[in-house]
């Protein structure tokens, strides 16, 4: 049976967050799909959907819930058949997929790294003793208080414009971004900052990522991705989330991980904090590009089996 391509009479619903970045990443599957099959714009429609994550701005996000937040609505609107695929930040999706669902396209990675956010452009370096830094993820805050014990971290959520104004306001002295959030926004020029040497921070799993979720029965929707897939960053995904998923990790859990590629061969680097910053562990592994998933699985049960139970409890 052959499927007709999308068209402007019957576009291929494109669900993601309403977001500035979501929309960007949204934008961006829909330019790639459109070069690939000489398609129109008008032969897509985007749809943006509010998430759990989206509507509770009051609350740290490790109240609320795991992974999952940023994603579950989306996956009910594709499982539901109200849109045709989901483009996702690979940081905020879980490691497994509902039933029926399928994610294994990925578009060309963006910059992996942390950047560290200043009025001044300064560097985490010269952050002067006993400074505050805002952030609301658990992995960045374990992280720095590792490394810098006199440091006082606050819970900063928000938008980019949201936490520059905090800085501004002298609510905290600097914060962290995800460069690849900074570059897809094109904001680089605009916001003072530094990037973080993976050496110096190591990125979340999937940093920089996009993923593209379908049904796993719509083989016509599976054929038109397929040009647009990214076999490097699907071979270090693999490696990634195999290494979240053998240490059941959450947004709750304090996790570093990235797998990188140089001729054929694959290094997984991977690290757990305790929250309180007093203990890190990390992992550094190489092998056969196509061996990520299991290289993943080998890092997370030697990290496990290092930690002991307890490691990341409060
Ligand atoms: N959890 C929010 C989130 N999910 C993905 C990104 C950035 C883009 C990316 O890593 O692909 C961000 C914001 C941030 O960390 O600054």
């Amino acid at each position: 049976m052959s499927h007709p391509l999308p068209s402007t009479d019957r576009p291929l619903r494109i669900g993601t967050r309403g977001s500035p970045l979501a929309l960007a990443q949204a934008h961006e599957t829909r330019a790639r799909l459109m070069a690939a099959h000489g398609l129109p714009e008008a032969a897509f429609e985007v749809v943006a959907i509010k998430t759990t994550g989206d509507r509770v701005q009051d609350r740290p996000l490790g109240e609320i819930g795991g992974k999952g937040l940023f994603t579950r609505e989306i996956e009910d609107a594709l499982l539901a058949g109200d849109i045709d695929i989901a483009v996702h930040s690979m940081k905020d999706m879980p490691v497994a997929q509902p039933p029926g669902l399928i994610l294994d396209t990925y578009l060309p990675r963006e910059d992996v790294r942390d950047a560290f956010v200043t009025l001044d452009g300064g560097r985490l370096a010269d952050l002067p003793h006993g400074a505050v830094v805002g952030t609301s993820s658990l992995r960045r805050r374990s992280q720095l208080l590792h490394r810098r014990p006199d440091l006082q971290v606050v819970e900063f959520r928000g938008n980019v414009q949201t936490r520059l104004r905090k800085l501004a306001e002298g609510v905290a002295q600097a914060t962290f971004l995800a460069m690849a959030g900074l570059n897809r926004l094109q904001m680089g020029a605009r916001v003072p900052h530094a990037p973080i040497a993976p050496e110096e921070m190591l990125p979340a799993v999937a940093q920089g990522a996009i993923g593209i979720e379908r049904r796993q029965a719509d083989d016509a929707t599976a054929a038109l991705l397929a040009p647009i897939h990214d076999g490097d960053t699907g071979l270090r995904m693999a490696a990634e989330r195999a290494f979240l998923a053998g240490l059941d990790g959450s947004c709750q859990t304090p996790i570093g991980g990235l797998a990188e590629l140089s001729g054929g061969r694959l290094r997984l680097r991977g690290e757990i904090i305790r929250p309180d910053g007093s203990e890190a562990l990390s992992t550094d592994a190489e092998g056969p590009a196509a061996d990520g998933a299991a290289m993943g699985a080998a890092a997370a049960a030697d990290l496990r089996g290092r930690a002991g139970p307890g490691f990341f409890d409060f």
